[in-house]
């Protein structure tokens, strides 16, 4: 009698290992992975899934708060910048236990300060940014001053926050550290030229440079929303405020642009790319693929060897996302990608990826634009 047993047959009798069934329900990341979670029933998968989710995380100080850091900064569209968030971001680590980390917001606020690590907002919803009023701003911020008596008052380096860290603290009269590159409890290290750098103690008012600090805390603040006061109706010595003119988004520099449609090899229909810039209001950048084949100007090109973009938005289409095309976008706030190939790397930069043929994502896209311009 054979006491043969085929070879399968016993490797599974002896080795029940647990394949992934690769049909299984699936997700795609924002990286543009596709991740199957373990578990044979839903139940199972539940579990798993549940026990991979974020704990939630602890309450930096539940006070009492007896000393304050003040945090400014001007929100756009209702969003705080990555440089802002910086700043709350080492505000909240530098602050003891009885320090309240309070942030001051010129314009509507609509972004989780809790999860930033801020324990009061203020926000000043009158703030109008198309109206010029720094002596408005800067009073504002003295009578915060004159009600919380901040140690310290933290402000990102750079455009409208800059300014008015400095205009404040020389028309209050208070210490000033510009450009800070590091921040120690007591000490700060300034760049100073040639390589140089000064480590100086804290200044009342300081404005931190960009990546001065981790925004992913452990922690989370108590995010206590209060109304703030109005603005003053200061007088603008010496300005005359002429108002926002509206450029043409497709003659504006690329680097200035606030929302950049640009296109790749994917795209084909140039006329109705174009259509799609001009209904959306946005700049128009491209691929160096796309700008060596004619179809984009030279100065339209975005990336390694050729511009480096900020836009808050940057929309991607049929551009594969080559590292030489990455460096050109790190600075974009929120990039989407439209792509017939989900696995292409700019799905791994993008917050959203479209899987999508560029031609009728383009026509839907201008399609919808068109129908919500005649309804309004
Ligand atoms: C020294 C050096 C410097 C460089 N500098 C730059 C630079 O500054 N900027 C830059 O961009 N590149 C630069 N490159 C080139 C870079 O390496 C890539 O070749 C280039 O970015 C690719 O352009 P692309 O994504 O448009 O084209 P492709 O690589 O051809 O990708 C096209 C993408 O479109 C998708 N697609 C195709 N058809 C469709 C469709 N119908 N609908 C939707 N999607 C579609 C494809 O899936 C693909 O992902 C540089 C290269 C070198 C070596």
């Amino acid at each position: 009698m054979s006491t043969d047993i085929p070879m399968n047959a016993a490797s599974a009798s002896l080795n029940p290992l647990r394949r992934i069934d690769p049909r299984r329900p699936a997700i795609l990341t924002p990286q543009g992975l596709r991740r199957i979670v373990l578990g044979s029933s839903e139940g199972e998968r539940l579990a798993a899934s549940l026990a991979h989710a974020p704990a939630a995380k602890p309450v930096r100080s539940a006070g009492p708060f007896a000393l304050a850091t003040l945090v400014v900064t001007h929100a756009e569209r209702g969003s705080l910048s990555d440089q802002a968030r910086q700043a709350i971001a080492a505000a909240a680590i530098l602050a003891s236990a009885d320090t309240e980390v309070i942030l001051a917001v010129l314009g509507a606020c609509h972004d989780d300060v809790a999860a930033l690590g801020v324990d009061r907002l203020i926000v000043a919803e009158d703030f109008d940014a198309r109206h010029y009023q720094p002596a408005a701003c800067v009073q504002w911020l003295q009578r915060l001053q004159a009600d919380f008596k901040p140690q310290r008052w933290l402000l990102a380096d750079g455009g409208a926050d800059g300014q008015l860290g400095r205009r404040f603290a020389i028309q209050t009269g208070v210490s000033l550290a510009c450009g800070v590159a590091e921040m120690g409890a007591d000490s700060l290290r300034v760049p100073a030229g040639a390589g140089q750098d000064w480590l100086l103690p804290h200044a009342q008012v300081m404005l931190l440079a960009k990546g001065v600090a981790n925004t992913k805390l452990p922690f989370v603040g108590l995010g206590v929303s209060e109304p703030a006061q109005r603005l003053p109706a200061a007088q603008e010595h010496g300005i005359e405020d002429l108002g926002v003119q509206t450029g043409d988004p497709q003659t504006l520099a690329l680097e200035e642009a606030d929302f950049i449609l640009a296109a790749g090899n994917g795209v084909t229909d140039l006329p109705l790319f174009h259509s799609l810039a001009v209904e959306v209001g946005a700049a128009v950048g491209a691929s160096r693929v796309a700008v060596d084949d004619g179809r984009f100007a030279r100065a339209q090109q975005i990336g390694a060897t050729g511009k480096t973009v900020s836009a808050s938005g940057y929309l991607a289409i049929g551009i594969s996302g080559a590292v030489q095309h990455l460096q050109g976008i790190k600075d974009c706030r929120h990039v989407i990608a439209v792509n017939v190939d989900a696995s292409a790397p700019i799905a791994r930069r993008a917050d959203l990826t479209v899987v999508e043929d560029s031609s009728a994502l383009m026509q839907a896209l201008l399609e919808l634009v068109r129908h919500q311009k005649e309804v309004q």
